[in-house]
């Protein structure tokens, strides 16, 4: 039997499981995101990384880290000074590994509200406050402070090698499927379309021909925004779920980055994006670098016989949040 532990941030939701009690994360994630409707499993595992100082190994596009590698191998956070997210902490913390497998099987590179799950995780776990996750798109460092979580998003990027997508210049405002759309990668791939009303458009039609478009080898995440109150609403189609979430946290950096980029946010500062589960707030920095923080929620936590098809809830787990 494999516990699991169910998390949501801003209604975006994960079982979490440690990855040394699975031995099929593949087949135990699908089978978890089938029995639950969650919308991925996260498999965390802090005694891979456990006294390791350095990144990631590079694998995994933009994007970047926002870190620079000094001549002895150690790495060292750029700090501008800007109103966004201070990293004048260099405390890396706990460091584990995360893993996100999707309800489809597919396993995403990085996943920004997962990723505050799983520092929750950890952190309740450890007691530490600072959790640095190695993830497909690189090391992304945690703020654990109760239910809030901040992450360092790293620098996400335009360029078509790196979102990826196969035109020779950057999408920005592009003519794409009948919609306006620019595509960035913010360690994983996203468009996002400005619209005036989010729920005037039906997300669910027009998304597929730009998730599976031609033109990204690998898919993309599909958002919707509006300017709304100082602020963003988004709506998110999610690549691997294959439907709309709650929340994209990745989706939501996305926004921030799209909007500053074509002058309708602050080049840096705080920028509040809104999707249908609560409010996160993107920090933008000079230097490129960003932030996602936000709400998570404990739900609930069980045990699973993925073989048998089973799950059940223990009747012993912890209350959920408010
Ligand atoms: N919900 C996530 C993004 C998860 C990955 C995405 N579905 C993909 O396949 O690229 C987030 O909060 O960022």
């Amino acid at each position: 039997m494999t516990t699991y532990d169910v998390y949501h941030g801003t209604g975006n939701d994960f079982a979490v499981v440690d990855a040394a009690d699975a031995s099929d994360p593949d087949a135990l994630g699908v089978a978890l995101c089938d029995a639950l409707g969650v919308d991925g499993t996260l498999f965390v595992d802090i005694a891979a990384t456990e006294g390791r100082r350095e990144t990631a190994s590079g694998e995994g596009r933009p994007a970047s880290d926002g870190q620079d590698t000094t001549p002895d191998g150690e790495r060292e956070r750029r700090d501008t000074g800007s109103d966004a997210e201070s990293t004048a902490d260099t405390d890396d913390g706990v460091r584990a590994t995360m893993t996100l497998v999707q309800p489809d099987g597919s396993r995403a590179a990085m996943c920004g509200n997962g990723a505050r799950c799983a520092a929750r995780w950890v952190a309740e776990r450890t007691g530490a406050s600072v959790v640095t996750l190695e993830t497909g798109a690189g090391p992304r460092r945690c703020t654990v402070d109760g239910e809030t979580v901040t992450v360092e998003m790293g620098v996400p990027s335009f360029a078509p090698d790196d979102v990826p997508h196969a035109r020779e210049g950057e999408l920005v405002e592009s003519d794409l499927a009948g919609w306006s759309v620019t595509a960035l990668n913010t360690g994983v791939p996203h468009v996002v379309v400005f619209v005036d009303d989010v729920d005037s458009v039906d997300l669910a039609a027009m998304a597929p021909p730009l998730r599976h478009h031609d033109v990204f080898p690998e898919g993309a995440n599909v958002n919707l925004a509006a300017e709304d109150d100082g602020g963003f609403a988004q709506r998110t189609f999610e690549r691997g779920v294959e439907g709309e979430t709650e929340a994209c946290g990745t989706g939501a950096v996305a926004i921030a980055v799209a909007a500053a980029r074509l002058g309708m946010a602050p080049e840096t500062g705080t920028v509040t994006v809104s999707p249908p589960g609560g409010d996160l707030e993107i920090g933008l920095r000079a230097d490129g670098a960003t932030t996602l923080r936000g709400p998570t929620a404990y739900v609930e936590s069980g045990e699973t016989d993925a073989t048998l098809g089973e799950h059940g809830v223990d009747a012993d787990a912890g209350a959920a949040d408010e």
